[in-house]
C-alpha cells in the first residue's frame, strides 16, 4: 500500500465583496508516494507549492479532495486524531530560526516536542536528545547554546533533530536549504538523504532549484497555476 495518496485536492481562497473572487491556489492535484521515497515539487513562485504541502498535512483545510495516509482518509480528521497525525507527518521550513524560540537553549528546543507529545519517559529524555543531536551530526556541546550563537546550517540541523524526535513517516521539506550557502546546502541535502535511508522517511521536497530536486527525488512533479502539469 502507498504511504500517501492525494486525490483531486483543491485549496481555493475566496476574497472580495461577498467572497465572489476565487483564487485557485491548488486546483485538483493528485499524486502518490511510496514509503521511503521522495517526490520533488518544482514550479515558479506563487504556483501553489507551499499551499499544496500544507494542505496535504492538514495545516490548511482543503476546499475539496482526499488525502489517504496508509489507506486512511485523513481529510475529515479532527481533534486528537489530527494531533496524532501531526506527529507522523512533519514539515521542515526554509527559515528554521523562526521555529526555534530564541530564549530556549538547543537542548530544550529538541526536548520540547518529546515532552509535549509524551514521546519518552522523563528519565530517558537526556539520552534521546543526545541520540537526536548525533543523528544530525552535531556535537553535544551545542545543546547548551542559544539559537543566536549558531550558524544557519547548524540551526537547520537542529530543526531537523526536533522533527526526527517525533519519528515522522512523512516530511514536507519546503525549500529547506534555499537560505544556505552552496556547501552547507549540499551537506543538509546529504543529511536528509541519509535520514531517509536510515529511517525510511518519505519526502515531499519543494524547491525552485531543478538541480537540487533532481538529486533528491525519485520522481518530480512540475506545478503551474495550482495544477501538476507533468510528472518526470
Ligand atoms: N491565505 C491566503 N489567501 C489568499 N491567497 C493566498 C493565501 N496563501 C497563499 N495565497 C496565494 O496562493 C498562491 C500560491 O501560493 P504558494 O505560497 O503556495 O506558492 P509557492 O509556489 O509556494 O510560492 P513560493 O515558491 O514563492 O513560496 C499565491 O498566488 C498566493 O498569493
Amino acid at each position: 500500500m502507498k504511504l500517501l495518496k492525494v486525490e483531486d485536492l483543491k485549496k481555493y481562497y475566496y476574497s472580495g465583496l461577498f467572497k465572489k473572487e476565487v483564487h485557485k491556489a491548488v486546483d485538483g492535484v493528485s499524486f502518490e508516494l511510496e514509503r521511503g521515497e521522495t517526490l520533488g515539487l518544482v514550479g515558479k513562485s506563487g504556483c501553489g507549492k507551499s499551499t499544496l504541502g500544507r494542505t496535504v498535512l492538514r495545516l490548511l483545510e482543503p476546499t475539496s479532495g482526499r488525502v489517504l495516509f496508509e489507506g486512511q482518509d485523513i481529510s475529515g480528521f479532527k481533534g486528537s486524531a489530527l494531533k496524532n497525525l501531526g506527529i507522523r507527518m512533519q514539515i521542515i521550513f526554509q527559515n528554521s530560526e523562526s521555529c526555534l524560540n530564541p530564549r530556549m537553549k538547543v537542548y530544550e528546543a529538541i526536548a520540547e516536542p518529546l515532552r509535549l507529545h509524551r514521546l519518552c519517559e522523563r528519565d530517558e529524555e537526556k539520552g534521546r536528545v543526545q541520540e537526536l543531536i548525533e543523528a544530525v551530526s552535531l556535537s553535544e556541546e551545542l545543546l547548551f547554546r542559544y539559537p543566536r550563537e549558531l550558524s544557519g546550517g547548524q540551526l537547520q540541523r537542529i530543526a531537523i533533530a526536533r522533527v526526527l524526535g517525533m519519528k515522522p513517516e512523512f516530511i514536507v521539506a519546503d525549500e529547506p536549504t534555499s537560505m544556505l550557502d552552496p556547501l552547507v546546502q549540499a551537506q543538509i541535502l546529504s543529511l536528509l538523504k541519509s535520514l531517509q535511508e536510515n529511517y525510511g522517511i518519505s519526502f515531499l521536497f519543494i524547491s525552485h532549484d531543478m538541480e537540487v530536486v533532481k538529486w533528491m527525488s525519485d520522481e518530480i512533479a512540475v506545478m503551474e497555476e495550482g495544477k501538476i502539469i507533468d510528472f518526470r
